[in-house]
């Protein structure tokens, strides 16, 4: 059976009900959980003696702090992770995950975006996920364009940023990913990504849940927490 690839909806009711009280899941712990199996795919295919130099990219939302535990655990890895965070939430969680990161002395910076891509080996894009909606507000539009235009390899943490959650690239320019990190399982705009590899992260779904939602996820080996499928825009 092929693996579901979830509408918007699907994603926020999966999210909601590993939070709820049946769940019993906190946002800290599924973040926590997301971010580790992004630097976890991050260093299957981007070496740290290639790569060393990853620029994460931070949005507003969940998305964003699954970037900031990604950029944590990239530099307890060996990488040399920075931090660009142009839009800081004063929410609690937010502030908790950046003060980690400070004190690893990861750079967190708010401006020269376009200076700071010309020592950037790898974008880790953890802008937007399953809850982007409409035109894309400042300043994000110009972050996303300057990524772009850099022509530096990209990964996307859940969702291309910018993407439609369901419909894909449906905004010039849009980003194109080398890669993608799929969290619990593709959103429908996976369709549409032709980049090089595709992983499925967060190894947080029990199997009744799966069953439930029909998720039909490959089996995770081992101890990863990361398992890679198909790119579905080539399939
Ligand atoms: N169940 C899961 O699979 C988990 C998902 N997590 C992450 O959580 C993400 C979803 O997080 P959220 O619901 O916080 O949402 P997002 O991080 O997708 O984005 C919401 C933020 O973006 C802003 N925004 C939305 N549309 C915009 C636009 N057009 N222009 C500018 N800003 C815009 C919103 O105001 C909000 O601040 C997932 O994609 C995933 O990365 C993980 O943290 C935990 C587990
Ligand atoms: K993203």
């Amino acid at each position: 059976m092929a693996i579901r690839l979830l509408t918007a909806q699907i994603a926020q009711k999966i999210d909601e009900e590993l939070m709820s009280s049946a769940g019993g899941f906190s946002v800290d712990q599924l973040m926590e959980l997301a971010g580790f199996s992004v630097a976890q795919a991050v260093s299957r295919v981007y070496q740290r003696n290639t790569h060393p130099n990853v620029l994460v990219v931070v949005g507003p939302g969940n998305n964003g702090g699954d970037g900031l535990v990604a950029a944590r655990h990239l530099c307890h890895f060996g990488y040399k992770p920075k931090i660009f965070y142009p839009k800081q939430s004063s929410k609690d969680l937010y502030q908790r995950l950046t003060t980690q990161c400070k004190n690893l002395a990861i750079p967190v910076l708010t401006e020269n975006l376009g200076q700071e891509l010309k020592q950037t080996d790898l974008i880790l894009d953890a802008i937007f996920g399953f809850s982007f909606k409409g035109d894309i507000r400042d300043p994000f539009g110009d972050v996303i364009k300057a990524l772009i235009e850099s022509k530096v390899p990209i990964a996307s943490v859940d969702i291309p940023s910018g993407w439609d959650v369901e419909e894909g690239p449906v905004r010039e320019p849009a980003i194109q990913p080398e890669m993608l990190i799929s969290l619990t399982a593709p959103k429908l705009c996976a369709k549409h990504f032709r980049g090089k590899r595709h992983f499925v992260g967060g190894r947080f779904v029990t199997p009744d849940f799966e069953k439930r939602f029909e998720l039909n996820l490959p089996a995770y080996e081992g101890t990863d927490q990361v398992v890679e499928i198909p790119v579905q825009g080539k399939l």
